[in-house]
């Protein structure tokens, strides 16, 4: 029960029984004197529940550590937190310095993991932060224009939103903080730092290992941690405000997941997941194969019955959504099947260009001693045995060689003049057309065997090419900010979990665990028009709004003072 909840006056009217079950009772009106002792109640059955004494650690080794394990594997996974304006929802995400909330633990115990798993394959972690904010998506790492949503291959992503490559949980929490400083928020009645957007962070992790066979297997999952802003009511004299607007969109968004919720408990084809930028972004999570865990946030307090009962019915719903079982290993043995038959290949074709080479060799020597017998042809008349071997030129015998040269040259030089000139000169000439066939054969089988060596060599070339390329996406993919990183002697190297907070900066103001560190960067004022966690930080403790607030369902007049 929050201060405020408790000097209002208001009672507890939500039990948690068999750390699943929880109970509403919705208290009679203290006017009504007649039903003053009145109870009515709901029950809703969950796969966890916690009572308010639950820590954060319970909390995240309940709901994430699972997802954490399977992200490794190469599954997706994602946590998101809904509920009403102050319900704990950012509390439950991020946390406090003493009591870290489930992003940070999950990315702690994924960089825990991947030290561990070191040793038998490489690891890549990317990061990105968004925010969606009166429907526009926002980089909160590096802010600036709007981001556009597109779907591809991996699902819908955000055009251009900057990939940091994460080395050690203090680089991520140093990124986190800068991010949720950049987040909008704004005070309300029920928290002082509302966050006004929904914040989403994705880790993406990408192993590779090679097994003993040499085959190259590439596991990608991704991890999807949202907060959600809170859901509240827009008053109709609050129509033409800023926070009216940002009311609605936030409202839209919700209603589009309530009604993707819907449609997905009740199996209908058309999902309407377009409605809204949140929706569009949840579509993995809701309607993909992913495993998916909602965190819904709710008071105890009777003041909040009416936002807690619709709380708990969407968590409810939600609870009937089947996500589609992905088993990301098939698809892993897959583009490693695709790798090692490129392997594969690549021998084949190397071990067929070596017998080519060898082929063409053999040609070579023939041709030579074609050459060698025709010569021998035209300086002296041609003998059975020359002619013999002229019409079956064979790769010969060393003692056959040496037979042939010996007449050759007795011939040439001792061999009286034959009578018979013109059956010899007609000999001669059939040998040398003979001759001139077996140059030009040989020529064209040259020519043939130097194309196939030429196309065989390209091939190799462009299968080492892209397997170089396979081997170097880890490396090309992230933007790496070597500046955000702190100095280290191996920036490689993971870093042990007691280097991962800094000294927290003393403030009065809510203590999140992403302001410890505001106070010593310069505070951005207004980004884009809106207020952001640093601004309220460098502000001094913040007055209660002006505007009229949104109540709670069924908010009793004096709360309002
Ligand atoms: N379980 C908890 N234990 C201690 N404090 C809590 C707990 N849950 C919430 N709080 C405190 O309640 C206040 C409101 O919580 P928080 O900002 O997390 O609400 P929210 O649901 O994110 O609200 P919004 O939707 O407006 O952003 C904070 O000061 C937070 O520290």
């Amino acid at each position: 029960m929050a201060k405020k909840e408790k000097e209002a006056g208001s009672r507890c009217c939500v039990k948690i029984v068999n750390k699943k079950d929880v109970y509403l009772t919705e208290f009679a009106n203290e006017n009504d004197y007649l039903r003053l002792k009145r109870l009515k109640g709901r029950h809703f059955s969950f796969d966890a529940s916690f009572p308010d004494s639950t820590t954060q650690h319970e909390v995240y080794t309940t709901t994430t550590a699972e997802l954490v394990e399977e992200v490794l594997q190469g599954r997706n996974g994602s946590v998101f937190c809904y509920g009403a304006t102050g319900a704990g929802k950012t509390y439950t995400m991020l946390g406090t310095l003493e009591n870290p909330g489930v992003m940070v633990l999950a990315i702690k115990d994924l960089f825990t993991s991947i030290r561990q798993r070191s040793f038998d394959g490489n690891h890549v972690v990317q990061l990105s932060y968004l925010e969606v904010y009166n429907e526009t998506v926002r980089d909160l790492l590096s802010p600036g224009r709007p981001l556009v949503l597109r779907e591809d291959k991996q699902g819908i992503v955000a055009a251009g939103i900057t990939q940091y490559r994460a080395y050690s949980t203090d680089e991520v929490m140093a990124l986190l903080q800068r991010g949720n400083q950049n987040r909008t928020t704004e005070p309300t009645r029920a928290n002082e730092t509302s966050s006004r957007s929904h914040a989403i962070l994705q880790v993406v992790v990408e192993y590779r290992v090679k097994d003993a066979s040499m085959n190259i297997f590439n596991r990608v999952g991704k991890l999807s941690l949202i907060d959600l802003a809170g859901s509240e009511r827009a008053l109709a004299t609050d129509q033409r405000t800023l926070r009216s607007l940002e009311g609605a969109n936030i409202n839209r968004s919700l209603l589009a997941l309530s009604s993707c919720i819907n449609a997905l408990v009740e199996g209908k084809k058309h999902i309407p997941f377009r409605n809204s930028k949140l929706t569009q972004l949840l579509k993995d999570s809701l309607g993909g194969a992913c495993n998916t865990v909602m965190i819904a946030n709710i008071s105890p307090s009777n003041l909040s019955f009416g936002e807690t009962q619709n709380t708990l019915h969407w968590a409810y719903r939600a609870k009937e959504i089947r996500t589609k079982t992905s088993d990301t290993n098939e698809e892993v043995i897959e583009i490693s099947e695709t790798g090692t038959d490129q392997a594969k290949l690549l021998l084949e074709l190397q071990k067929e260009n070596r017998e080519l080479r060898v082929q063409l060799t053999c040609q070579q020597q023939k041709l030579l001693t074609l050459q060698a017998q025709s010569l021998a042809a035209n300086a002296s008349p041609p003998t059975p045995s020359s002619v013999m071997s002229l019409e079956t030129p064979s790769t010969a015998q060393p003692k056959e060689k040496s037979k042939h040269r010996s007449t050759f040259l007795t011939r040439t030089c001792f061999t009286p003049e034959s009578k018979n000139r013109g059956a010899e000169e007609a000999v001669v000439k059939e040998l040398r057309l003979i001759v001139k066939a077996l140059e030009l054969e040989m020529a064209r089988m040259k020519k043939d065997h130097a194309t196939q060596l030429k196309q065989k060599d390209d091939i190799i070339r462009e299968l080492s090419r892209k397997n170089e390329k396979t081997a170097e996406v880890g490396v090309k993919k992230g933007v790496t900010r070597a500046s955000l990183r702190p100095k280290e002697p191996n920036p490689g190297e993971l870093k042990s979990p007691s280097h991962r907070f800094r000294s927290p900066v003393p403030t009065a103001k809510k203590r999140s665990f992403w302001d410890i560190t505001t106070a010593n960067s310069p505070s951005v004022t207004t980004l884009h028009g809106r207020k952001t966690r640093s601004h309220i930080i460098s502000e001094p403790v913040a007055a209660p709004s002006m505007l009229p607030q949104p109540g709670f369902a069924r908010q009793r007049p004096d709360v309002h003072k």
